[in-house]
């Protein structure tokens, strides 16, 4: 029997860096949005892992270390209309769909045992930060909301807290950045930006300063692309609030702030609540 998933696509607006040789403890501080448009993931036991992305094989290193760390070899199909590596934890949202569904199995299973969900959650984390693509994703995903990452890691190692309310949110997107090249290099720079960014939100903890302090991250860590640079602009000046989403050439915005400013291919979501298995 399948079992399914949903996992909430994640924007960050900011983050730090900070690095650990456990991939339970690693992982960053700050902020960001769970986002209705996520991932389905179907999981179907099977002899060995594959992963299909809207139909097409593909590999993510997220997934295959999230079930060999659960000892489960299944078929796993991920539906998103998200785009992959454009800054929305696709591959965070695929690996903890995966040890959620998988886990299903595991009350009538011989040789697996049931987890709990922060279990899980630390499974999929750790994956992640082994495979190089994401160190906050996973756990924001699991909470849901405007999840605010205190403390670096899975549980019980990490902590965090979040913004109320459940805003609308529209993104555009101009494509990819590597994340496994930015976060494997030298975050010098982008972790003293994230970490103020951090004190200024936590100072005054409202979506606006979140945007604010994204963009003025965005700008520290030297992350902008010209094109996401110049859409942020185009939106304030129709007098709404963006940001850039990390890490892709990904523009997020606050209602339907892209669309006043006459982006009419924006999709449009909103702010929602934390994993779950169907
Ligand atoms: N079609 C695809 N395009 C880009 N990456 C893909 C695709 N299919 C699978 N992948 C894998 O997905 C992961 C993308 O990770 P990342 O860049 O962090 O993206 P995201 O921001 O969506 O989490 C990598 O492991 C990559 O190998
Ligand atoms: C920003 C990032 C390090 C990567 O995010 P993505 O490219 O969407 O996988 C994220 O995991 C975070 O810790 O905030």
């Amino acid at each position: 029997m399948p079992a399914r998933a949903f996992v909430p696509g994640h924007v960050t607006g900011f983050f730090s860096a900070h690095p650990h040789d456990d991939p339970a403890r690693a992982g960053s501080r700050g902020a960001g949005l769970a986002l209705s448009d996520g991932v389905r993931v179907t999981v179907t036991p099977a002899d060995r892992t594959t992963v299909r992305v809207n139909g097409e094989r593909t590999t993510m290193a997220a997934v295959t270390n999230a079930l060999a760390r659960l000892g489960v070899d299944a078929r796993v199909e991920c539906e998103t209309a998200l785009p992959v590596s454009a800054g929305f934890g696709v591959s965070g949202a695929c690996a903890l769909g995966a040890a959620l569904a998988a886990d299903a199995r595991a009350p009538s299973h011989p040789d697996l045992r049931p987890r709990t969900e922060n279990e899980l959650v630390a499974v999929a984390h750790a994956a992640e930060v082994e495979a190089g693509t994401g160190l906050g994703d996973v756990v924001a995903q699991a909470r849901g909301g405007v999840p605010l990452r205190l403390e670096p890691g899975a549980p019980p190692h990490g902590r965090l807290d979040g913004l109320p309310g459940c805003p609308e949110v529209e993104y555009v997107t101009f494509g990819g950045l590597d994340t496994a090249e930015i976060i494997t290099g030298d975050t010098t720079r982008l972790t003293r930006a994230g970490e103020a960014a951090l004190a200024r939100l936590l100072d005054d903890p409202t979506l606006d300063t979140f945007m604010a302090a994204s963009r003025a991250f965005a700008r520290e860590a030297d992350l902008l692309t010209d094109r996401v640079e110049a859409t942020v602009e185009d939106v304030r000046s129709a007098g709404g609030e963006a940001a850039m989403a990390m890490l892709g050439r990904t523009v997020f915005a606050l209602g339907d702030g892209l669309s006043e400013a006459g982006y009419d291919e924006a999709r449009s979501c909103r702010v929602t609540g934390g994993a779950t298995r169907l």
